[in-house]
């Protein structure tokens, strides 16, 4: 069994709940608040802001120009391309994306999945830095082809564009692209660092999860 089907495997139970969070359910139902979605964009515009510093810490890692070349497109990724779910957010909850992005303080859950990564980032190896970067990318991939699946919903569902964004074949292809570095990478190194990269998995697993119950339940201090 190759790394990260090891680690999907051990986080199946997280992944499960995360498509049956009632937020992700909302998403599917269309029945959130504005309140909701308000919190979730500003958190989230500031975890994605953190996400891409992450990647250039682990650009600052890599071992050969085609594997910085790879952090050099996500974080353009994240920048030019995954603002495009916040304004489909934005445009259901009636509200301006530049208008959050600005004075939002951060709640306790995105400070803590932030504080993960970067130290993860900043202290780790490569490997490390892939291990907790991947869920981000697969826990969004998943649950928004769980919901094309399941549910099929029409370009009239007011969360279609965001359903659609993360459940398109780049999303599934950039995926896999790091999954297939990981593996390379785990296959080569040592018990310790593979056991450090299983831990920024599964906290960056357990993260997410709490992320959405975060805007859920419009966490604060
Ligand atoms: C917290 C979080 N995790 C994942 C994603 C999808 N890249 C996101 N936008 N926000």
């Amino acid at each position: 069994m190759r790394f990260s089907e090891e680690l999907r495997r051990d986080a199946d139970l997280i992944f499960q709940s995360i498509r049956n969070h009632p937020f992700v359910q909302g998403i599917q139902q269309a029945s959130l608040s504005r309140e909701q979605i308000v919190h979730y964009v500003q958190q989230d515009y500031l975890y994605l802001t953190t996400y891409a510093k992450v990647y250039g810490l682990g650009l600052a890692k890599c071992r050969t120009r085609d594997e910085m070349q790879d952090f050099h497109r996500r974080i353009g990724f994240i920048l030019n391309d995954e603002v495009h779910p916040h304004v489909t957010l934005c445009r259901v909850a009636g509200v301006s994306y530049e208008s959050l992005q600005r004075g939002a303080t951060l709640a306790p859950t995105a400070q803590h999945y932030m504080s993960h990564m970067l130290s993860c980032a900043a202290t780790g190896s490569l490997g490390e830095v892939l291990a907790t970067v991947l869920p981000c990318h697969w826990t969004y991939v998943d649950l928004a082809t769980d919901m094309m699946t399941r549910v099929s919903p029409t370009a009239d569902h007011p969360f279609y564009d965001w359903i659609a964004f993360y459940a398109d074949r780049d999303m599934h292809a950039g995926m896999a692209d790091l999954c297939r570095w990981l593996d390379d990478y785990a296959a080569s190194a040592g018990e310790e660092d593979k056991s450090r990269m299983r831990t920024g998995f599964m906290v960056s697993c357990q993260m997410e999860r709490r992320f959405f119950e975060m805007a859920y339940t419009l966490e604060s201090w």
